[in-house]
C-alpha cells in the first residue's frame, strides 16, 4: 500500500437545525466538531462510534450530499462540493432496480457515461465474476438472496471505477454467516482492486477484520477520539481464526473502552 493521501477531512464541523414548530424556537444539534483525518491510497479505514455519533453524517458529507458548516473534505487534494463519480457508495440496503437483471443493474452507471453496449456488457460480466456472481447475471433482484444482492450492489459501485468507495454498514442487514462470507469476499476483492475504502460499522470485529486503520469517534458532538492501526498482514485468515489471536482481543477491548469512556476533550 502506498502512503499517498487520497482523501482528507480537515476540521469538518456540522450542526443540524431542528425545527421547533408550533411557536417553539428552532434548536441546534452539533453533530460533528473539528473532525480531521487522512485516508491513504488503497487502504480500508473503518469508522466506529456509538449510535448517533455522526458516522453516517460524516460519510454523507464526504459523498457531497450534506453540506458541512466548516472545514474541508478533499479527494486528491480537490475540495468536495457535491456528489461525483470519484466516490462510489454502498448502503445497507442494496437498492437495486427491480426491473433490471443483475448484469443490467451493474451496467446502469456505465450507461450514464455513454459507454458502448458491448463494452458495458464486458465490464459488467467481469465485475460480476469478481464478486462471485457469474452464474446469476441474468437473474432479477427478487431472485437473489440478500447477500447476492449486496454483491451486485458492490459490483455496481465498482463499475464506475470510483477513486474511493464509501460503505455505510453494507452487511448489517445480512445474517451472521452471510456477513462473514461477504467480509472475507470484500478483503479478497480489495486485494485484487486495491480500492481506497471508508467503511462505517457498528461491529468492532468487522472493523478490525477488514481495516488497515480504525477511526474511533467520540459522541455529542462527533470527534475523532483515536485512530488505531490494525497490525494483521494480508491475506488475513478467516475471522473466526483471527478472533483467536490475542492481539485481536486486545484491540477489541481497547476499542470498546474508547467507545464507552468519557468523550475526548473537544478540539
Ligand atoms: N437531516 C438531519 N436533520 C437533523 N438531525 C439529523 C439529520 N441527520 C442526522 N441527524 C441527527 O444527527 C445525529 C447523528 O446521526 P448519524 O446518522 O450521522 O449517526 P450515526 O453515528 O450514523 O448513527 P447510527 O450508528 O445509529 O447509524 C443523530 O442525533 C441524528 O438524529
Amino acid at each position: 500500500m502506498e502512503h499517498r493521501i487520497k482523501l482528507s477531512a480537515e476540521k469538518v464541523s456540522k450542526t443540524f437545525r431542528i425545527r421547533g414548530g408550533g411557536g417553539t424556537p428552532d434548536s441546534f444539534l452539533p453533530v460533528l466538531r473539528n473532525v480531521s483525518f487522512d485516508i491513504f491510497e488503497g487502504e480500508i479505514v473503518s469508522i466506529i462510534g456509538e449510535s448517533g455519533c455522526g458516522k453516517t453524517t460524516l460519510l454523507r458529507i464526504i459523498q457531497g450530499l450534506i453540506r458541512h458548516d466548516a472545514g474541508d473534505v478533499k479527494v486528491d487534494d480537490k475540495v468536495v462540493v457535491k456528489p461525483g463519480r470519484d466516490r462510489g457508495f454502498v448502503f445497507q440496503q442494496a437498492s437495486l432496480l427491480p426491473w433490471r437483471t443483475a448484469r443490467a443493474n451493474v451496467e446502469f452507471g456505465l450507461e450514464l457515461q455513454n459507454i458502448p453496449p458491448a463494452k458495458r456488457r464486458e465490464k459488467a460480466q467481469d465485475l460480476l465474476a469478481l464478486v462471485g456472481l457469474s452464474h446469476a447475471q441474468e437473474q432479477f433482484p427478487h431472485e437473489l438472496s440478500g447477500g447476492m444482492q449486496q454483491r451486485v450492489n458492490l459490483a455496481r459501485a465498482l463499475a464506475i471505477d470510483p477513486a474511493i468507495m464509501l460503505m455505510d454498514e453494507p452487511f448489517s442487514a445480512l445474517d451472521a454467516q452471510t456477513r462473514e462470507v461477504l467480509q472475507a469476499e470484500l478483503l479478497r476483492i480489495q486485494q485484487e482492486v486495491g480500492k481506497t475504502t471508508i467503511f462505517v460499522t457498528h461491529d468492532l470485529d468487522e472493523a478490525i477484520y477488514l481495516s488497515n486503520r480504525v477511526i474511533v469517534l467520540a459522541a455529542k458532538p462527533g470527534r475523532v477520539k483515536e485512530v488505531i492501526d490494525i497490525p494483521f498482514d494480508h491475506p488475513r485468515p478467516p475471522l473466526p481464526e483471527l478472533r483467536g489471536d490475542p492481539r485481536f482481543q486486545e484491540l477489541r477491548g481497547r476499542m470498546w473502552e474508547l467507545i464507552r469512556s468519557a468523550p475526548a476533550v473537544a478540539a
